[in-house]
């Protein structure tokens, strides 16, 4: 039998379901919309919220009861977090120290290859395989598997149109104008750059070691403090030896590089006084301030601020980003600072552009304007100006001139906010970076003497005890132990030790041997990945996989640079290693990062012993990069101290 309603029954159901709420809007019509403001919202969310759950629901019910989820046959982690469908696994990935939680589901499932459950239970692929990674960044792959949406709407608030938010074929055509810039002859020009602020680096540094030998007056045997050092380092340094956090320095130093390297800006940020009591703030500095602000924000994103932008990330729930809250309103702000600056820096810039062309043709005598010239044009002024009559130029100039030549398409001429996105995008991704990864390299090199002196011979070889000289771009290049030191530092300390990825449309990844199924009784020997699932980029996994680096994989050992095992020379990988991943979406900036860090390493080594301070344990910390904090001083936040003193030579 067919029980069916009459459509005019039908119609005096509803209407006596709907007549109480209705009565209720027209007896209070203006209480009544303020509270559909907040309810209609807030049944959205919740339905949104019962949406998500029932998705986790699914997916667990079609992994662990019905098996017919497609990851069924992969090995997984045993062990969920407390609230599976919420978290999956990523709680415990989460409170790991950076890659140990990949690396313990590594040991536990004896297997590189697996699969692990993300934010409402979404299944994460981990494939701990060089060759499978190649594949995957390959230039004919890597514009198939793009940065999850959620990451790049949180990447775009703090950087605007950059190209490491940019996708697709904008991002290809970002990244040729970008791409000059960084080439080999562009980044030998900025060494006077990277000496310049090392030479910087090293006289803050050399002051307070000296002011702590000489201030005596200090109470109880204490000497006064100096700038960013805290009340734990100040009670255990030494006359002589103070304990500073070189981490802070670093980052100061590479704010200054990036600054005036990226865009010819000056921050200053090494002018401050090591004593507190006279650091006064730079008057007119705001793309610092705003930048500081930025910075500060991106290090600490609240949960309501990030549930914000993965919810705006769905169709119907994009106006969820547009309530109000405190931390939107800071960021929009700071960036909105920094977006004014970088224009006037643009700007600036496309004068000087217009006009250095101006003279060129003038000094040629040629009948064309500077609007007019081509690529050739400005190739030729370049090898005309790499004879060293100008000085070299900074990243910013490089990718306008290119931007702005006349035999570019405006098709693919990057606009003003594309530029802005590359100031941002680079002062973010170019400063912690680096200046994380030296800090690391002292902490290694501190608990390491012999190491230490080793380098410091090399780098006394070159430039004599008191560093007498400034390496040039290409000595630096070629000091075999200094390059080890690096190479090894990025393998066992990456500042980025991993990466995620969305697969654009479903593909078939090989992988270089065959792996085992969860079952043990089989093996598989590519994986294939569904449109729209995450595939993780596993950068120091890979980097520290026993199978490439031998069974001390794990350990800082330089010296393995210098003879490197085959499976290590053969891995295909730029420099042997995943820290800068490769293709097409690989780090645009690794030259210029290691050519910066060696300056300072080279400068800092050359100058200082470094040593780590007895019982202080130091943890790393996964935010955007590795940071470093000491256990029992977190109240310090990020920090690397280390005792410091001048070498007797
Ligand atoms: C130790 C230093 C550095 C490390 C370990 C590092 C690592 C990386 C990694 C792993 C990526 C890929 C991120 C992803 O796609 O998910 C990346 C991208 C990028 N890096 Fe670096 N980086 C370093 C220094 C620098 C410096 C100094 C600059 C600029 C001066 C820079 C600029 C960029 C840019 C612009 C991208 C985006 C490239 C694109 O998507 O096309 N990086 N970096």
């Amino acid at each position: 039998m067919k029980f069916e309603l009459a459509p005019s029954s039908a119609a005096s159901l509803l209407l006596s379901v709907l007549s109480p709420p209705i009565s209720l809007i027209r007896s209070y019509p203006i209480s009544s919309f303020l509270a559909s403001l907040v309810l209609i919202p807030l049944l959205v969310v919740v339905t949104a919220a019962l949406g998500f759950l029932s998705i986790a629901t699914w997916r667990y019910i079609s992994l662990h009861i019905l098996a017919t989820d497609m990851y069924s046959h992969f090995p997984r982690p045993a062990r969920t977090d407390r609230y599976p469908l919420l978290t999956g696994n990523l709680g415990h990935i989460r409170k790991a120290p950076p890659v140990e939680g990949h690396l313990a589901f590594q040991r536990e499932l004896n297997t590189k290859v697996y699969v692990y459950r993300g934010l409402f239970y979404s299944p994460r692929l981990m494939i701990g395989d060089a060759k499978a990674m190649l594949h995957l960044l390959s230039a004919a792959n890597s514009y198939n598997y793009e940065k999850p949406s959620s990451t790049r709407l949180v990447l775009k608030n703090f950087l605007g149109e950059g190209v490491l938010v940019a996708e697709g074929d904008v991002h290809k055509r970002q990244r040729k104008i970008l791409q000059p810039a960084f080439n080999v002859g562009a980044i030998r020009e900025l060494n006077p750059i990277f000496m310049r602020y090392s030479r910087d680096l090293v006289e803050k540094i050399g002051q307070m070691v000296d002011r702590s030998s000489s201030e005596k007056e200090a109470v109880n045997g204490i000497t006064k403090p100096f700038v960013a050092q805290s009340k734990y380092s100040q009670n255990v340094s030494r006359p002589g030896a103070p304990v500073i956090d070189i981490g802070w320095w670093c980052t100061r130093a590479a704010l200054d590089i990036i600054g005036d390297a990226g865009f010819g800006y000056h921050f200053e940020a090494l002018k401050v006084d090591v004593d507190p009591s006279l650091v006064v703030k730079r008057a007119g500095d705001e793309l610092g301030d705003a930048f500081n602000t930025l910075f500060k924000l991106t290090l600490k994103i609240d949960i309501f601020r990030f549930l914000q932008l993965y919810l705006s990330n769905f169709r119907l729930l994009k106006w969820v980003d547009s309530i109000p809250n405190k931390r939107k309103r800071a960021t929009e702000s700071a960036y909105g600072e920094l977006e004014k600056v970088s224009m006037r820096i643009v700007e600036r810039k496309k004068k000087e552009i217009r006009n250095e062309m101006q003279a060129e043709v003038e000094a040629r005598g040629s009948s064309k304007t500077a609007n007019g010239f081509t690529k050739a044009d400005f190739d030729e002024k370049e090898s005309s100006s790499m004879t060293g009559s100008t000085p070299g130029k900074d990243l910013l100039h490089l990718m306008m001139r290119a931007n702005m030549a006349a035999d570019v398409s405006p098709r693919e001429k990057l606009d003003d906010a594309e530029l802005i996105g590359q100031i941002t995008t680079l002062l973010i991704a170019g400063h912690e970076t680096t200046s994380n990864q030296t800090a690391w390299t002292l902490w290694l090199l501190a608990q390491q003497p012999e190491t230490q002196q080793k380098l410091r011979a090399e780098i006394h070889d070159h430039f004599g005890k008191g560093m007498e000289r400034d390496p040039n771009y290409d000595e630096l290049m070629s000091m075999p132990y200094l390059d080890a030191v690096c190479k090894e530092s990025f393998r066992v300390k990456s500042a980025v030790p991993s990466t995620i990825r969305v697969a654009k449309t479903s593909a078939t990844i090989p992988l270089s041997k065959p792996y085992p199924t969860r079952d043990g009784k089989s093996t598989f020997n590519s994986v294939h990945i569904p449109a729209g699932r995450e595939i993780i980029i596993p950068i120091s996994a890979i980097n520290l996989d026993q199978e490439i680096w031998g069974s001390n994989a794990a350990d800082f050992v330089p010296e393995r640079w210098l003879d490197l095992p085959a499976s290590a020379k053969h891995n295909g990988l730029p420099m042997h290693l995943m820290t800068f991943i490769s293709g097409p979406r690989g780090c645009i900036g690794n030259r210029f990062a290691l050519a910066e860090f060696k300056a300072m390493l080279c400068h800092l080594v050359g100058n200082f012993h470094f040593e780590t301070v007895a019982d202080w344990k130091v943890e790393a910390k996964q935010t955007a990069v590795i940071r470093s904090r000491v256990i029992g001083q977190e109240d310090v936040g990020p920090q690397m101290p280390l005792r410091v003193s001048r070498i007797t030579t």
